[in-house]
């Protein structure tokens, strides 16, 4: 058996299309979508995440300011700008590229986001209203995990759910969106005992942990989807995921590669939600 691949980057490039012309009906309408991204010091990942964030914008027609910081900024300069960006009606989202340097209380800073334009879904209001199931900006890794669901028709409701990894940018989130679309949910971390045997009665399996190649296909239910969160960089350059692809596809039924899979879907949620920012907006305005 091998798994049939799902492709994040056809899928993106499908959405942006839908996204690039809701933009330019907005911008019709005298509204031009507007993300504003603070990235603050040199991580060489988040500066690649940042620049292909900026760089889908002005593809999809949404407006970008780019604001970057020095690595010992003081927080309360980014708290200043963040107040001012909050206080911009031109600016439809705000987000802080994660993670940032010590000095800083990440949950104050994202706190600091008006949870109107809390693009990232990270604000602990609508951290608070996803785990009521009510409307929220969701946070883009998990929502892009739900709309590949969507797209291969994947029915969710009644399934075994298995998410490895409990942050709150992934594990948590995607947890709580599985439960809401009624799959049974199982949330495994590092202290959980019997890995296997969680992951081995998994219909869904979802991989967020942060280590390279950790998921193999002996972990993985015959016909199941496994869905790779995981970007390691491996130390000849290349970027592998959580789970090792040779291994699982043989077992799975559907799988996410690495690079090509959520990845980029990460980046298209986060224009859908400046679009729906920007709609709410426009219609506030009345326009
Ligand atoms: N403020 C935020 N910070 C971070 C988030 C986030 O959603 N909001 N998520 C991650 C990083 N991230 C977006 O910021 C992100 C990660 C990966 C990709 C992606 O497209 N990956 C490609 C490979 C890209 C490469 O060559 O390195 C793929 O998987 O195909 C996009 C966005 C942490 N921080």
């Amino acid at each position: 058996m091998t798994a049939r691949i799902i492709d994040g980057n056809a899928l993106s490039a499908r959405v942006r299309g839908e996204i690039a012309e809701r933009a330019t009906a907005l911008t019709a309408r005298g509204v031009q979508p507007c993300l504003a991204v603070i990235l603050v010091g040199e991580n060489p990942a988040s500066a690649v995440y940042v620049r292909n964030k900026v760089s889908a914008c002005e593809k999809a027609g949404i407006r970008s300011l780019r604001l970057d910081y020095p690595a010992d900024v003081s927080p309360e300069v980014v708290m200043a700008r963040l107040a001012e960006l909050n206080a911009d009606p031109s600016v439809h989202g705000i987000l802080v590229q994660l993670p940032l340097p010590k000095q800083f209380d990440e949950a104050a800073v994202l706190e600091a986001i008006s949870v109107t334009k809390d693009v990232d879904g990270f604000h602990a209001e609508n951290v608070g209203r996803l785990s009521q199931n009510q409307e929220a900006f969701l946070p883009c890794t998990p929502h892009g995990v739900m709309k590949m669901f969507e797209a291969e028709g994947v029915d969710l409701a009644g399934v075994e759910a298995v998410v490895i990894g409990r942050s709150n940018i992934v594990g948590k989130p995607m947890a709580m969106l599985l439960t809401n679309a009624g799959a049974t949910v199982t949330v495994c971390h590092s202290k959980t005992r019997d890995l296997n045997f969680h992951t081995r009665r998994a219909d869904i399996l979802v991989a967020a942990i942060g280590k390279p190649r950790f998921v193999t296909g002996d972990m993985v239910k015959p016909g199941a989807t496994v869905i790779d969160v995981g970007i390691n960089r491996l130390p000849d350059g290349k970027l592998c995921g959580d789970v090792d692809f040779e291994s699982a596809k043989t077992v799975a039924g559907l799988i996410t590669p690495v690079p090509g899979g959520v990845g980029p879907m990460t980046i298209t949620m986060l224009l859908e939600n400046t679009v729906i920012s920007a709609d709410r907006a426009a219609r506030a305005a009345g326009k």
